[in-house]
């Protein structure tokens, strides 16, 4: 065996070695996650193998379309539902091996929720404060109550509802006040699915500030399932599901250029999951032609995808190369 061999074998093993950090730190880990639901003998595969991280303080957009997984997902992370295979975990709670009282545990303590439809995350005949408190009412925490509802309450700006009851509030406000009622119980992950759903879109903006806010200030790992391509462009990451798969994603950064102004840059990667299979976007496969098999060559920054130069039938069929 050679140096440079051994050299090699040396970095590879580190890369693994953080590559299992890198895991230890993601909040959120989903790995292969299928879901099927079966009704009256047929099949639904919603999940389909679908790979997630999410670091701890991290904000993130889910987007895809309709029936692409989306609250199949996010109905797992809340405990409401179980996977059919796979692994999916939320800091040290498996997913999949959690009895009744530890996923009851697991949905008041580590998890906050915020629906779409407004009436579902109110009590209709409690005050906005009166609703702040009740998550942490029901733990025992009494003594804090008081104070953090304040806190919460001007945290989202929404310090002129306080004693109001969800009918005499406008709809961005109900959905400030679920926020609140979300982060009462200082969960590690807040979820939403489509909160802005049933908001115009200046209105949906503020909700998404006071997500933002919430992020920042309080430091929660938070994952918002929207339609809204407005709203998602406003976070760092957007990931998106298609099939029952997480796609490909976009990552935002601000960029300074040397006369001190800011712009936002942003890039879309396709996934790579453990196994090394990326999925290609279907309008790149199309444009190039690119079926069944293409050919790779791994250079020193890059790895080069070409159309297989192979004729079609052969590249389908019975071939005479070895599968690797
Ligand atoms: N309880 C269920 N029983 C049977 N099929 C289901 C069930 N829940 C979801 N599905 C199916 O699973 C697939 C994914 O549904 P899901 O609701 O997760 O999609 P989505 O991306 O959230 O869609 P939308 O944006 O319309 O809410 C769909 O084909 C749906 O019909």
């Amino acid at each position: 065996m050679t140096d440079t061999t051994l050299a090699e074998l040396e970095r590879r093993a580190a890369a693994r070695r953080d590559a299992v950090r890198d895991d230890r730190d993601a909040l959120i880990a989903c790995d292969r996650l299928v879901r099927i639901f079966a009704t009256d003998g047929v099949e639904v595969q919603a999940l389909q193998g679908l790979d997630l991280r999410v670091g701890k303080g991290d904000l993130i957009a889910l987007v895809g379309a309709s029936g692409s997984g989306k609250s199949t997902l996010m109905n797992i992370l809340a405990g409401l539902d179980v996977p059919t295979a796979g692994a999916a975990r939320v800091g040290d709670h498996n997913l999949l091996a959690m009895d009744a009282k530890a996923r009851l545990g697991y949905r008041r303590d580590v998890v906050g929720f915020v629906w779409q439809q407004t009436a579902r995350n109110l009590l209709p005949y409690l005050t906005a404060s009166q609703n702040v408190a009740l998550p942490m009412q029901l733990r025992g925490r009494s003594r804090e109550k008081a104070r953090r509802v304040e806190s919460l309450l001007s945290l989202l700006e929404i310090t002129e509802c306080r004693d109001r009851r969800p009918y005499q509030l406008s709809g961005g406000q109900q959905q400030r006040v679920a926020i609140a009622v979300a982060l009462a119980n200082s969960p590690s992950v807040v979820l939403a699915d489509e909160p802005t759903g049933e908001l115009d879109s200046a209105t949906g903006e503020q909700v998404f500030a006071a997500f933002r806010r919430a992020n920042e200030e309080l430091g929660t790992t938070i994952v918002i399932v929207t339609h809204d391509q407005a709203v998602a462009s406003e976070v760092r990451r957007t990931v998106a599901i298609r099939d029952g798969r997480t796609s490909s994603e976009v990552l935002r950064r601000t960029e300074v250029d040397a006369e001190g102004r800011e712009s936002v840059v942003s890039r879309e990667y396709a996934m790579l999951d453990r196994a090394g299979r990326l999925q290609l976007p279907a309008e790149h496969l199309a444009a190039l032609g690119m079926r069944h098999r293409v050919a790779l060559e791994l250079e020193r920054d890059h790895i080069g995808v070409w159309p297989s130069d192979e004729p079609e039938q052969r590249a389908s069929g019975d071939t005479t190369e070895g599968g690797k």
